[in-house]
């Protein structure tokens, strides 16, 4: 596994950079829905392929070596911006915008589009289990306050879960020792679509504690 990376660059520096990033990740948000859902002429397509290639040339003329990994300044201020679900810099994340209302109990209000789909017009599962996940550890996380991993997480698709403005809503439901259980669910304008248990688990090595063999 990769490490939580101490780096020391001032938030006010991480905010000007990230109002930097914001908008190129969101363009090529909009790049990845164009690219399902145009129907321009073919020599279209293979145009706008050959000068997209040359803009990630131009990108890549400098790049960390490898993912961009979660890091943190003596501020508090932490960032993961290559994140799958709340990933500013990653344009396959949404990016889920979470609100921590307290600790142990958080919410993000998201649309989702074209590139989420699986059935036709419907979140994909996969897709419903990747951003609950992520809710839930952060919820489990009571706020950035200690670190948990997914242990075991349970969905249940009550109905399709329809593309467009859904809420996502997770809270702690108990704990006992590392472990921590997670309740969520998704929904949309009508109601519930999934709902999701998980428990989260304190690693040893965060907890402080030799790992059982
Ligand atoms: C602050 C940052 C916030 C960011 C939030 C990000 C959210 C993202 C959420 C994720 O997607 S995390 C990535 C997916 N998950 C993983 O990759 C976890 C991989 N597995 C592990 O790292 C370890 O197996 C794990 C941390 C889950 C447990 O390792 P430990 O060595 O700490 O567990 P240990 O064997 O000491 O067991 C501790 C307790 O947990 C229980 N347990 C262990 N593994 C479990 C499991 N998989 N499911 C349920 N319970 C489990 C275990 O039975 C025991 O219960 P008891 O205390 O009652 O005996």
């Amino acid at each position: 596994m990769g490490e939580f990376v101490h780096e020391e660059i001032p938030s006010t520096e991480l905010d000007r950079l990230e109002a930097t990033y914001r908008p190129l990740a969101d363009a090529v948000r909009d790049l990845l829905d164009a690219t399902i859902r145009t129907t321009v002429p073919e020599e279209q397509v293979r145009a706008a392929q050959a000068e997209i290639e040359a803009l990630v040339a131009r990108l890549r003329a400098e790049q960390l070596p490898g993912p961009a990994g979660v890091r943190f300044n003596s501020e508090a201020r932490a960032w993961n911006w290559g994140n799958a679900v709340v990933g500013l810099r990653n344009a396959v994340a949404p990016p889920l915008r979470i609100v921590h209302e307290s600790a142990g109990h958080a919410w993000a209000e998201v649309e989702l589009g074209a590139p989420y789909e699986g059935p036709p017009g419907l979140v994909h599962g996969g897709v419903s289990a990747m951003l609950l996940d992520h809710l839930m550890g952060e919820t489990a996380s009571a706020a950035f306050t200690r670190v948990t991993f997914t242990g075991t997480l349970t969905m249940t698709y009550r109905r399709g879960t329809p593309l467009g403005p859904l809420r996502l809503e997770a809270r702690i439901d108990r704990e006992e020792g590392r472990k921590v259980w997670v309740v969520a669910s998704i929904g949309d304008a009508d109601g519930v679509t999934v709902e999701a248990e998980g428990v989260f688990i304190v690693p040893a090595w965060a907890a402080g504690e030799a790992a059982r063999g």
